[in-house]
């Protein structure tokens, strides 16, 4: 698996705070990466860093395998970013806009309307950005990232403002890129149900600091799984249970264990029923990956 970003203890202070802290990213070929956080955690820094937008006060940041520092320019041509809102000029048409796009590139004419394909503004190239929604706005600002065909495409927040429709496209566009194109996608987001939706990996960063990393199933199997059981009377049940060097917690009703194997449940409903306890409901319980973003960063999801 190539890393296609790797940066080792990168660090923004503004004065004495630092905004980015001891940050390790490591972004692999093919990967969607989602990096998740909430406002004000530090991720438009970071991706800034990594285009070459904000001086680092410390670290280092290696892009395709090359020192970013040493081989700016060689990195930044095989790389198309959308960092905050896109700029166009708005008197002109979506086309107009490519066409300037692929001159400053310098990359051949056949990238603007197939970079317009993928976005699915074909049909629309032919009208002033004026006159664009919001969402054909984002998709515009993306065909233009996406006009070198670049081997990594960085999205800050790219779908920041649109609607569940709008948020959709979006997303099927950006999962489709690493095997339609061989693209390396990297998106931050403050909303988990968005990066859960899109991404294979996960960086999680919290006030500067990355609090999590790796793949999305890894991030899953975190929430933790325990065995919720209601009792008709959960008071003598949690008595028994204790005589038995169990350690059951009475919450909302319920008396929840963690840890336990799928045989040492059905041999609890035993000696429950045994003593004369019905057992009215067994469950299984997962900590929502919510809540664990919300230990992580001490913030809601979505803010
Ligand atoms: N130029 C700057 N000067 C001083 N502080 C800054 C500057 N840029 C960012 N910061 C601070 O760095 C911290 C991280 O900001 P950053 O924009 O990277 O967060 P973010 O995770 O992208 O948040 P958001 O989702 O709100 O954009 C914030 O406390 C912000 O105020």
């Amino acid at each position: 698996m190539n890393t296609i970003i790797s940066t080792r203890n990168l660090t923004k202070c503004y004065g004495s705070i630092s905004s980015v802290n001891n940050v390790n990213l490591s972004v692999y070929e093919g990967d969607v990466y989602g990096f998740l956080g909430p406002n004000g955690a530090g991720k438009s820094t970071t991706l800034k860093m990594l285009l070459g937008l904000v001086q680092p006060t410390d670290g280092k940041v290696t892009v395709f395998g090359k020192d970013f520092s040493k081989n700016r320019r060689l990195i930044l041509s095989q790389t198309g970013s959308l960092i905050e809102s896109p700029s166009f000029y708005g008197h002109l048409t979506g086309y107009e806009n490519m066409r300037i796009m692929q001159s400053l590139r310098n990359v051949p004419d056949r990238n603007v309307n197939e970079a317009l394909q993928i976005v699915r503004l074909e049909k629309q190239k032919d009208k002033k950005v004026n006159q664009f929604s919001l969402g054909m706005k984002q998709r515009l600002g993306i065909a233009m990232a996406l006009i070198s065909f670049p081997k990594l495409l960085i999205l800050d927040e790219p779908t920041n403002g649109l609607d569940p429709a709008g948020i959709g496209e979006i997303r099927e566009l950006i999962q489709s890129l690493p095997h339609r194109y061989g693209i390396t996608v990297l998106i931050s987001s403050h909303l988990l149900s968005e990066i859960e939706q899109i991404a294979n990996s996960v960086g999680i960063i919290s006030q500067g600091k990355l609090v999590f990393q790796g793949s999305m199933d890894q991030l899953r199997s975190k929430s933790e799984t325990r065995i919720a059981l209601k009792t008709e009377n959960n008071a003598e049940a949690e008595r028994i249970l204790l005589n038995q060097g169990l350690s059951p917690l009475l919450e909302n009703g319920y008396l929840t264990l963690r840890g336990v194997e799928d045989n040492e449940v059905a041999r609890i409903n035993k000696t429950l029923v045994h003593t004369g306890i019905d057992v009215i409901r067994i469950e299984e319980q997962r900590k929502s990956l919510e809540n664990l973003f919300l230990e992580m960063t001490g913030k809601e999801s979505s803010l």
